[in-house]
């Protein structure tokens, strides 16, 4: 058995291209375009591609990028002064603090200084607590890009038995609360849990957020489970996902990495920022998205 490949750049590029007409609806009716405001501390490379591919996606999407690169040695005041503005300014709808910051700041206090209504990274506790009570808020982007690509293979989800491997605030708790939201079995393993080759093995669908390329194996997965890889490995061979491209010859659906949840996670980033200046200026959107 061969996987079916689960094609999450062409999934995003339909959903970037739904939230274009939901910005165009957005600006016919508010006068403005949707805004997204960025901020990047320090100067790692690859958090500054990510975020000059945020810039790009948002513009395209007819949305405000609003671009904030700070230095390196940047203090705790100055970047809460900057939340504080980005909070206060009517133009600015989605507020990303590009993660990991420096190790000087401290980064649960930032996210909690951005305003709960635009933390479209959906990592404020009030969304986490909102999203774990089912209440209305923003979701982690790369949680439900991976929700997203679940539907589209199964249709309804409820009953299947589903693994997240990865117990992180970003991915791996919200992604367990989405999935029981959906009336998954849901189980969450991680680096201390026992036999996990025997947890995975039960699993219609597993989500590895782990962070270690190939880690899971052809022999743990169940025959036809669908595999989505959050696992972003750069190593000597090039980007490498968690799961072992060998699993396709066992899965039944399978993200590739790269061209899977990546390209998603951006999309859905650009989503929320939709749906929060559809929100902020009482706008109801024509479609769904
Ligand atoms: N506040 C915050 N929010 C984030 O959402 C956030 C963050 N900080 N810090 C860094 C991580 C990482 N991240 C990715 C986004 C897109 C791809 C992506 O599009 N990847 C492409 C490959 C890109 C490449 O070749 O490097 C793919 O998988 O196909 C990957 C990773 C968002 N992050």
């Amino acid at each position: 058995m061969t996987a079916r490949n689960i094609d999450g750049k062409a999934f995003a590029a339909g959903l970037r291209a739904r939230v274009a007409e939901g910005a165009a609806e957005v600006i016919a009716k508010a006068g403005r375009k949707p805004g997204l405001a960025v901020v990047l501390v320090g100067e790692d490379p690859a958090s500054a591609v990510y975020v000059r591919s945020k810039g790009k996606a948002t513009i395209a999407a007819g949305m405000e990028s609003f671009e904030h690169r700070l230095p390196a040695d940047t203090s705790q005041e100055t970047l809460e002064t900057l939340v504080d503005q980005l909070n206060a300014d009517p133009a600015v709808d989605g507020i990303l603090v590009q993660l990991p910051l420096p190790r000087h700041l401290d980064e649960s206090a930032i996210i909690t200084r951005i305003d709960p209504d635009k933390d479209v990274d959906g990592f404020h506790p009030v969304n986490a607590g909102r999203l774990a009570t089912g209440l209305p808020g923003f979701v982690p982007c790369t949680p439900l890009g991976c929700l997203m690509l679940l539907r589209d293979v199964h249709g309804d989800l409820t009953g299947l038995d589903a693994v997240v491997i990865g117990r992180s605030n970003i991915v791996g708790k919200p992604m367990a609360q989405l999935l029981i939201g959906d009336s998954c079995t849901v189980t969450v393993a991680h680096s201390r849990t026992l036999d996990l080759p025997a947890v995975v093995k039960r699993a219609d669908i597993v989500v590895a957020a782990v962070g270690r390329a190939g880690m899971v194996k052809p022999d743990w997965t169940k025959p036809g489970a669908t595999l989505i890889d959050v696992g972003i490995n750069r190593t000597e061979a090039g980007l490498v996902g968690d799961i072992d491209p060998a699993c396709a010859e066992v899965a039944g659906a399978m993200t590739p990495v790269p061209g899977g949840v990546g390209p998603m996670t951006i999309a859905v980033l650009l989503r929320n920022t939709l749906v929060s200046a559809a929100r902020r200026e009482g706008v109801t959107l024509s479609q769904d998205i």
